[in-house]
């Protein structure tokens, strides 16, 4: 539309169609990784965007685009309680560990189970909190009972969706990191300005989450992938895998690896490819997570004081420091 001044009610037309326009297009670009616009064609429509909410401040919306950019200076964080704890996990380092962690499993299921496997994403664990479909409070993991409100950095966190496409209430954990490049320019651009730097992606994620100044956050260039669903409302899977999928509908990102193994034996070839493929991954893993797939299962499981019953964590060795 041409930069003549828009009457109120064209205005509010317009910026509504610009605010699906540039979520959509944000939605393929940081949460599918399949972007079907320039971004010289995103940036003149996000232009346009600004320019009718700078003339009818009143236009500007909860899930406007606009409103991702940070600019808040927080005096600190707030403690959240976690309605529901984050778990820890319990660890395995050898194949030895994980057939008698399958042993244990199958005795208390009292029968053979299949396994979701996903990857361990080396980032900082967080929750995210929805209303009728909308972002109401994101935090870290803390000590799994209480952690710290950093909702004002998350909605700056581009593939975290301000609202879901079903306008349901839930809440759901996962992990925020930094991508390996996202990483690397991060160090360079501290270097060059005399500043110290990073000792890996998972600090450098950290670091960001807890920055007062929003903007800086923001700039950051944070994704996510979320794992957990901690209070399912509405939703209906009846197995971790499907939990994944219908967390992809509801628009979180989702790491697309996961694999469903019937056997330990299938669980071991997964946990040896991505040993093999983790230096070609875009982000940071430290192993696998193995969880009974079926939820009644994992209810009849539960947990110890610390951990689940029914998932490990088979953790890798460190990677080779690169000379
Ligand atoms: N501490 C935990 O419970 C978990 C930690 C992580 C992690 N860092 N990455 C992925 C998953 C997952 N896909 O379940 C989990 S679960």
């Amino acid at each position: 539309m041409s930069e003549k001044l828009l009457t109120l009610e064209e205005a509010t037309e317009r910026s509504k169609e610009l605010r699906q326009q540039l979520n959509q297009y944000a939605f393929e670009y940081y949460d599918e990784d399949n972007p079907t616009v320039e971004d010289y064609i995103y940036d003149r429509l996000y232009t346009e965007l600004v320019q009718i909410e700078t003339t009818y401040p009143e236009l500007i919306t909860f899930d406007s685009p606009t409103q991702r950019v940070g600019g808040k200076v927080l005096k600190g964080f707030e403690k959240v309680t976690h309605s529901v704890q984050m778990y820890s996990l319990n660890d395995a380092f050898s194949k030895e560990d994980l057939l008698d962690f399958d042993e244990r499993v199958q005795k208390l299921a009292g029968k053979p189970v299949s396994y979701c496997c996903e990857l361990k994403i080396d980032g900082l664990a967080i929750s995210l909190k929805y209303e009728n479909g909308r972002f109401v409070q994101g935090a870290t993991r803390g000590d799994g009972n209480v952690g710290e409100n950093i909702t004002e950095n998350l909605k700056t966190v581009k593939s975290i969706p301000m609202v879901l496409k079903e306008p349901i209430s839930v809440e759901v954990r996962g992990e925020c990191y930094m991508s390996k490049q996202a990483f690397a320019q991060l160090n360079q651009e501290r270097e060059e300005a005399g500043q110290d730097v990073f000792a890996n992606p998972r600090n450098a994620a950290a670091g960001s989450l807890r920055q007062l100044d929003t903007k800086i956050a923001s700039s950051r260039q944070l994704n996510t992938f979320l794992y957990t669903v901690a209070d399912f409302g509405p939703m209906k899977a009846e197995t971790q895998f499907d939990a994944l999928n219908e967390l992809s509908a509801l628009g979180f990102r989702s790491n697309p690896k996961k694999k469903l193994c019937e056997t330990i034996e299938e669980v071991w070839a997964y946990i040896e490819e991505f040993h093999e493929k983790r230096s070609e991954l875009a982000y940071e893993i430290d192993g696998i997570v193995i969880k009974v797939n079926d939820f009644d299962i994992q209810d009849e499981l539960g947990f110890t004081v610390k951990a689940p019953r029914w998932a490990i964590a088979y953790k890798f060795p460190p990677e080779e420091a690169k000379t």
